[in-house]
């Protein structure tokens, strides 16, 4: 089910501001990567251009080309919302649809995608619970509102969400920044057991988390503001964290800067 993506050469505008230069990187199949770097260096950028996300913003566009399984998602006629069924996403703040049910929320894509029959809705809302590790916290309120969870069950409802239309790659947008330690662990475990069936991309700014969290990661950086972010390097974790091959890296990951 997972699946594997490769990005080359990929530049990344705003209009005529050019966000992200020359990026070419490959997300291996059920494995967890990181995107690491300081403010502004174009990580989320680089990140909603692999589901076709960054287009939805007027005057937005990609350069280069990204595939997934070497499909190529820019290509013409291939459509955009189909891109996001395959390739879902998860965002910094939990935002539950706020006037539907636990239910609901998970139920929302597969109902948009034409299914109906109760019993599939309710064992796709089950699997997606209990792969988020939420169920058993909600099983016996499932008509209540998603709202009404705290801030970690509302993002594992996200997450619940992203999973029940079965999507191959799940990208994730720094997921634990509005949450506290105890549920960020949550989102983290989660994490760990989601790559044993999907590919998994996490932007993060906290460096502990990326070392605990991912198998991959790659580091980002950016010349001065308001020149484009680029790639510096990307690699196995322990040896991006305890001997990269670049001194911005190295810098970065001990602090010295970002
Ligand atoms: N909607 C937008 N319109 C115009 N420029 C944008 C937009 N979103 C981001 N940018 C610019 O693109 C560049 C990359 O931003 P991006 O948010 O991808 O960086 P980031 O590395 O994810 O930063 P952070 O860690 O602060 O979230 C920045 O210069 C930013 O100002």
């Amino acid at each position: 089910m997972a699946k594997r993506i490769d990005a080359k050469n990929v530049d990344i505008y705003y209009g005529s501001f050019k966000a992200v230069e020359n990026v070419s990187l490959t997300v291996e199949p059920r494995t967890v990567t990181a995107f690491i770097g300081p403010s502004g260096c174009g990580k989320s950028t680089f990140l909603r251009t692999l589901n076709r996300m960054h287009e939805v913003i007027p005057g937005a566009y990609v350069e280069g080309s990204v595939t997934l399984d070497g499909t190529d998602l820019y290509a013409q006629g291939v459509d955009p919302v189909a891109v996001r069924r395959v390739v879902g996403m998860v965002f910094q703040r939990p935002n539950p649809f706020p006037s539907m049910s636990i239910f609901d929320n998970v139920a929302s894509g597969l109902r948009l995608n034409g299914v109906k029959n109760k019993g599939v809705l309710a064992d796709a809302v089950e699997r997606s619970l209990k792969a988020a590790n939420l169920w058993n916290e909600v099983k016996d309120r499932l008509g209540r509102a998603g709202m009404g969870l705290s801030g970690g069950q509302q993002q594992r409802l996200c997450i619940a969400r992203a999973i029940a239309v079965e999507p191959q790659v799940l990208l994730m947008d720094e997921p634990c920044s509005a949450l506290d330690p105890i549920s960020t662990l949550a989102i983290e475990d989660l994490i760990n057991q989601l790559k044993e069936q999907y590919t998994v991309v996490i932007v993060t700014h906290n460096m502990q988390q990326a070392a605990r969290v991912s198998d991959r990661t790659a580091f980002f950086n950016l010349a001065a503001q308001g020149k484009p972010g680029h790639l510096i390097e990307a690699g196995p974790t322990d040896l991006i964290f305890s001997n990269p091959t670049e001194k911005a890296t190295e810098d970065y990951i001990t602090g010295r800067f970002g």
